[in-house]
């Protein structure tokens, strides 16, 4: 079995880059569960090292079974090369590390990951770097802040957790023009949905934990790129800046999560504007977030940018905090549980758990209310969903 560029996305994710009868003819990839490789002679474990051979040195570097993965992610994003890691912050800060130095300027969206928020603020600001929020859902307010200092923008779209969207293709062209690299973190949508190389950004970013990889058993990272940026992020962020190096069974098991990404994310969908649709039309429920929902405010830029309006809502319940965690205490087959992602229906409270890195000032000023509840919508049948919603808004 060959596959190639010409198939389809539902048919490269489950078989590009591995050929069966190379490897005895077994169906599912065998996993190189190895720390370290032998060589043939102390000639060639120099020319290894040197980069004059291509050979495996030592899998914090690379590994058969992580080529693989990377080989599939980066196809699947439309990029040269990728990285795989032990989390999405792993990828993220592997990825900063490599590319940034003190006096160097980080303009980032209003809103994102509160691990992430707290890399930039309490990692890189440490370190002399400058961050800088803007309310990138505006592209004219990114040309108007890059200075010469200005050396990437970092943005998620749609945001954890408030669904901000930013248009790729214009802030891309904006940074383009000024040599500013753009970094998006692809999370939420996956290249299922969206391809941020395909629009003009430099480096996608993945936390594989989440919808790749979809059955909540493994953490994991991917960085998506230039063979040349790429090459920087691994020897320089990955093997000598964090070590976050992806297990190959890990690998393995994020490899056959990615198989069913697009049935998955086809049912998630439907499930999602299901309970976005009943959610709105609630007497509790202030105001519900939702890309599929007409009145999403960035409604035209997520039909032209997202292929398909995801399965991440957020709402705000009347009675702020206190009738979010009465709701939240009352979900039955809702999990009670961060990440986002998986098959099982999950609901969390940002301002008390993803983003409790924020102080409450910075909440307030960041647009992470205490009432916003964050749903992440799974694989169960939509109406046990809703039965479970309206039993726990009583
Ligand atoms: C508990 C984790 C959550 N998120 C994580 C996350 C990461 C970081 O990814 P690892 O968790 O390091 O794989 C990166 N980028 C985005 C947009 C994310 O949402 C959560 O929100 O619930």
């Amino acid at each position: 079995m060959s596959v190639n560029k010409t198939n389809a996305f539902e048919t490269r994710i489950i078989h590009s880059f591995y050929n069966q009868q190379e490897n005895k003819g077994a169906l599912v990839p065998p996993v190189y569960q190895t720390s370290t490789y032998s060589f043939s002679s102390a000639e060639e474990g120099a020319a290894c090292f040197s980069g004059e051979k291509d050979g495996y040195i030592y899998t914090r570097i690379n590994n058969p079974t992580l080529d693989l993965l990377e080989k599939r992610i980066a196809d699947l994003e439309g990029g040269e090369a990728a990285i795989v890691f032990s989390s999405g912050m792993g990828a993220i800060t592997s990825t900063f590390w490599s590319l940034v130095v003190p006096g160097d300027e980080i303009l980032v969206d209003m809103t994102v990951y509160g691990c992430t928020y707290s890399f930039f603020h309490g990692g890189l600001e440490r370190f002399g770097l400058k961050v800088r929020h803007i309310d990138m859902s505006d592209p004219t307010n990114v040309a108007n802040a890059i200075t010469e200092n200005t050396r990437a923008i970092f943005f998620e779209s749609p945001a954890n957790p408030d669904m901000r969207l930013v248009d790729i293709q214009a802030v891309s062209q904006i940074a383009k023009c000024n040599n500013v690299i753009v970094i998006v973190d692809n999370t939420y949508c996956t290249p299922y949905m969206q391809q941020p190389l395909t629009l003009g950004a430099d480096i996608a970013i993945h936390s594989l934990t989440k919808y790749m990889s979809g059955h909540g058993d493994v953490v994991a990272g991917a960085v998506i790129t230039t063979k040349e940026i790429a090459a920087k992020i691994r020897m320089v962020g990955l093997k000598d800046m964090t070590g976050a190096c992806l297990s190959p069974h890990d690998a393995s098991l994020v490899m056959r999560g990615m198989k069913t990404l697009p049935v998955r994310l086809e049912r998630i969908v439907k499930n999602a504007q299901i309970v976005a649709q009943y959610l709105e039309s609630h007497p509790k429920i202030a105001s519900v977030i939702y890309p599929g929902l007409p009145s999403f405010k960035q409604y035209e830029l997520a039909k032209k940018q997202m292929k398909l309006a995801g399965g991440m809502i957020a709402c705000e319940i009347k009675g702020g905090l206190e009738s979010g965690k009465h709701f939240l205490n009352r979900l039955n087959l809702f999990s009670r549980a961060v990440s986002l992602g998986d098959c099982e229906s999950l609901a969390q409270h940002p301002a008390s758990m993803t983003h409790s890195t924020y102080t409450p000032e910075e909440r307030q000023f960041y647009g992470i209310s205490d009432g916003l509840l964050r749903l992440s919508i799974g694989l169960e049948d939509v109406n046990d969903l809703i039965e479970d919603l309206e039993q726990a808004l009583q």
